[in-house]
């Protein structure tokens, strides 16, 4: 049995870390913490959870007892994992961040979007961003694992295969996002209240969101030169759910790609990805197709005669956004089947 720590056991990444991990069948969760619910039954707080942990109960972060697992969860606000995750790997626990602590390689950018200082910088040469389907081999040896952000998965799943073989402009690239209610957490805040929320639609962070920078750095590193990206996110009235539209060009030496080309471009690249799933051409997917499960689900579009490429992208933010990915990376990291605890269906209706 793996022996689970996840710091940040209320939130909403928390309990959907612990309801995939009930149907995991070689993982125990022995430590969750919360500072507001110390002493609380995770059972109580969340009913979905009855029948699951009826002798777990959150206790306050304590750095021994989470030495003592074999791994540890990250689902907490940003900074919190550079405060803990040195003094976890230094006692052999391996570390797997959802917060976007490890995310970006350079401290001062990270400073520059967070900020705050960066409070761990000499952990990032060994920190790995864990998508696996661009780092699966790195991700099987890391200690530290930066899981990585919502938006930035479906953008970079549904883009990487033009990049990674340069058939598109690098410049000019569109994500135009959508997301659900609760990529903003469980705290409190008035843009998540019902009232402002429901029945209404806004972009937000225009030009200026903090996931901009995650995004750029993994484009260029798929592209090999710098990547220019609009991106602009909306908050729409649904609980849960990502979904991308992304536009790109195709470059001049690549205009005369076919339609079925393009097609089988993705097919090929994710043809051995558990977790991403290609439908037929001109799919529209939506996110209730996704919704409980760890995929992204892509559709792809051309305009006739055009060199636009509109790649359409779904993930549930808190599954492959999130708590499904930072599951699928421990499989990985433990020799595990990739997919254990992971293979929920959405659920449509
Ligand atoms: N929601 C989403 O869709 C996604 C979230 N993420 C990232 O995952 C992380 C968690 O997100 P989410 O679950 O939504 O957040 P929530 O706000 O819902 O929960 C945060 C959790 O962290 C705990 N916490 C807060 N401050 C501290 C602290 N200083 N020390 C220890 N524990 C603390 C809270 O419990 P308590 O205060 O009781 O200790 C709570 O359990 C964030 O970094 C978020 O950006 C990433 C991808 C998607
Ligand atoms: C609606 C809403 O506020 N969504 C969040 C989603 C980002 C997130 O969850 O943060 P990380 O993935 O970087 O940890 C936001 O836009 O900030």
């Amino acid at each position: 049995m793996i022996k689970i720590g996840i710091v940040g056991g209320t939130g909403y990444t928390g309990v959907e870390l612990l309801r995939l991990l009930a149907s995991h069948p070689n993982a125990q969760v022995e430590v969750i913490t919360s500072r507001s619910e110390a002493g609380v039954g995770v059972a109580e707080m969340y009913p979905n959870l009855r029948g699951h942990y009826s002798n777990l109960f959150f206790t306050e972060p304590d750095v021994a007892l989470l030495a003592a697992c074999d791994v540890v969860f990250f689902a907490t606000p940003h900074g919190v994992a550079h405060a803990l995750a040195g003094e976890l790997l230094d006692a052999g626990t391996r570390v797997i961040d959802l917060s976007a602590d490890f995310r970006l390689n350079n401290a001062e950018e990270w400073a520059e979007w967070y900020g705050q200082p960066h409070g761990a910088p000499e952990l990032l040469k060994e920190s790995v961003y864990g998508l696996p389907e661009i780092a699966r081999e790195e991700i099987k040896t890391a200690r530290l694992i930066a899981v990585p952000g919502c938006y930035p998965t479906a953008v970079e799943l549904g883009l990487l295969p033009l990049f990674e073989k340069g058939l598109v402009e690098t410049q000019g690239v569109i994500a135009d996002c959508k997301t659900g209610v609760s990529g903003a957490g469980r705290g409190a805040k008035v843009p998540s209240l019902f009232c402002e929320a429901a029945e209404s639609i806004k972009a937000y962070a225009v030009g200026n969101h903090r996931h901009h920078p995650e995004i750029t750095q993994e484009l260029t590193k798929a592209a090999g030169q710098p990547v220019g990206l609009t991106f602009v996110p909306h908050l729409l009235p649904m609980i849960r759910g990502i979904h991308a539209t992304l536009y790109v060009r195709l470059n001049t030496a690549n205009q005369g790609l076919t339609d079925a080309e393009l097609q089988e471009l993705f097919e090929m690249r994710y043809k051995n990805e558990p977790s991403v799933d290609i439908m037929p051409w001109n799919s529209c997917p939506e996110t209730r197709s996704v919704r409980g499960a760890n995929v992204c689900r892509i559709g792809l579009h051309r305009p006739q005669g055009s060199d636009l490429v509109i790649v359409l992208a779904v993930i549930d933010n808190l599954v492959k956004g999130a708590s499904g990915q930072a599951i699928q990376n421990m499989n990985i990291m433990f020799g595990q089947d990739e997919l254990a605890g992971l293979t929920y269906a959405g659920l449509m209706p």
